[in-house]
């Protein structure tokens, strides 16, 4: 089967409406849309539409998400809050979480925000970005259902528990460290799942400590508590396993005790007779302001300095290159953007035509559902460039490689097929 390359905005808007068919208030089924996308638009397709069915879609017809998006202030003071959010959707909680750090930040100097049962929120990193872009350092992490070992131990018990900090910096992105606490998160073994690819070694332990490569049994393994994914620095102690295990534990306590949310064991999501609960977790939102301590451009511009310093350390092999945290993801989204939307492998495809067919959405019409492949009308050529135009009731953008998406045809140098 084909992968196929989908606008963001016609994945956005889906992904919106299948919430708002299963009861999500229309405002927060957009915020949730919104970084769905976002996690594509970054290049983190792990954490993209790609989730939407299994966890919420499936979370949320199995009854054990609540659609309605409710919280309380539970505890206030002028620099600090806790919400209860009641097994809301995490993402449209986490927004309003973050940017009350940010406004207690803006005010006075520092602002964190904690949460109790909450739900998954998706990407750490775009709460991060929020305070980055209004001037903060932004900080904020989540536990997760039980993925990482303590090290010494083949038990899975920590989240895969992101921890994430962005600040503004004078180059052309924030800097934004969006990554788990593990050497992989479980949002890539699904990926290498539905890729039908081995898993590294090193990536993962069974309960004997012995690594294991079968994909699908690590996911389920995962599930039943007989699989581990190992922390950053991998297994004991040699290459610094613990380092990630302690960071691990910091996300978790954070995320856990300040709220008082539930934690470890608590977040496996089984009921005792077996069946699946909710999984209600705890985050953290935390903000500097960056004109408390300096000027934001004298900051942004030392910031930017250490960037550009870092990129001049002696490389290896000249055709490496160096990397700041943050800049994958930028140019990722501009990559994406030029060539218009996100690419939709085939276990992706059967998941959205699910929600479809379920939430009768039937007027989104997608490239796989087209019969036939049709020719396209070369208009002009040019050396290495050509501009076609589609014809007409052609179904979408197909070009799956470095082209131009204009309306209803593409610029490019390759040669792409239209279907109907
Ligand atoms: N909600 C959850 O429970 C949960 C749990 C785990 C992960 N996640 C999310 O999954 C996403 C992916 O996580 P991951 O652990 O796979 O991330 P990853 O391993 O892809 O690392 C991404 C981070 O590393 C930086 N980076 C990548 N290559 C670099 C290089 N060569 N030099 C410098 N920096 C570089 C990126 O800019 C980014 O900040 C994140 O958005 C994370 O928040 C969410
Ligand atoms: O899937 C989870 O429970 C956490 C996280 O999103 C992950 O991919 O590890």
């Amino acid at each position: 089967m084909t992968s196929y390359r989908i606008p963001f905005d016609v994945l956005e808007n889906f992904s919106r409406d299948v919430l708002i068919k299963i009861g999500v208030e229309p405002q927060h089924a957009a915020v949730v849309a919104d970084i769905l996308t976002e996690s594509d638009r970054r290049g983190h397709e792990t954490h993209g539409i790609g989730r939407l069915k299994p966890i919420y879609y499936d979370r949320v017809k199995k009854g054990i998400l609540e659609t309605a998006v409710k919280y309380d202030i539970v505890k206030e003071t002028s620099t600090t809050a806790v919400i209860d959010a009641h097994n809301s959707l995490g993402h449209p909680i986490s927004k309003i979480a973050m940017q009350m750090a940010i406004d207690k930040a803006k005010q006075h100097g520092l602002g964190m925000v904690v949460c109790r049962n909450s739900t998954h929120y998706g990407i750490a990193g775009y709460y991060t970005s929020m305070a980055a872009a209004q001037g903060c350092v932004g900080m904020c992490g989540t536990n997760a259902r039980p993925s990482i070992p303590p090290t010494g131990a083949v038990e899975n018990m920590l989240g895969t528990n992101p921890l994430a900090f962005a600040f503004p910096t004078d180059e052309d992105f924030d800097f934004n460290l969006d990554c788990a606490t593990s050497i992989a998160q479980r949002g890539r073994i699904e990926q290498y799942v539905r890729e039908n690819r081995p898993v590294p070694a090193g990536w993962v332990i069974d309960d004997k400590g012995q690594p294991c490569s079968d994909a699908q049994q690590v996911l389920t393994g995962l599930t039943k508590g007989t699989h581990a994914l190992l922390p950053l620095g991998g297994a004991g102690e040699e290459l610094g396993g613990y380092k990630g295990y302690g960071y691990a534990t910091v996300v978790e306590v954070l995320s856990a005790s300040l709220s008082q949310a539930n934690f470890l064991r608590a977040l496996y999501g089984t009921k005792p007779d077996g069946s699946a609960g909710p999984i209600e977790l705890g985050h953290f939102f935390f903000a500097a302001n960056v004109e408390a301590f300096t000027t934001l451009e004298e900051f942004k511009k030392s910031a930017g300095d250490i960037m550009r310093e870092l990129r001049t350390a002696k490389k290896a092999h000249p055709e490496d290159r160096i990397y700041v945290a943050g800049e994958k993801e930028c140019e990722a989204y501009h990559e994406q953007i030029k060539l218009g939307g996100v690419i939709i492998e085939p276990a992706n495809q059967k998941a959205i035509d699910a929600m479809r067919a379920e939430q009768g959405l039937t007027q989104y019409v997608f490239p796989w559902d087209a019969k036939q492949d049709v020719p396209i009308t070369m208009t002009e050529e040019k050396p290495n460039l050509k501009v076609c135009k589609y014809p007409e009731g052609a179904v979408q953008n197909m070009c799956l490689d470095k082209s131009m998406y204009v309306g209803d045809g593409c610029y490019h140098a390759c040669s792409c097929h239209v279907r109907k």
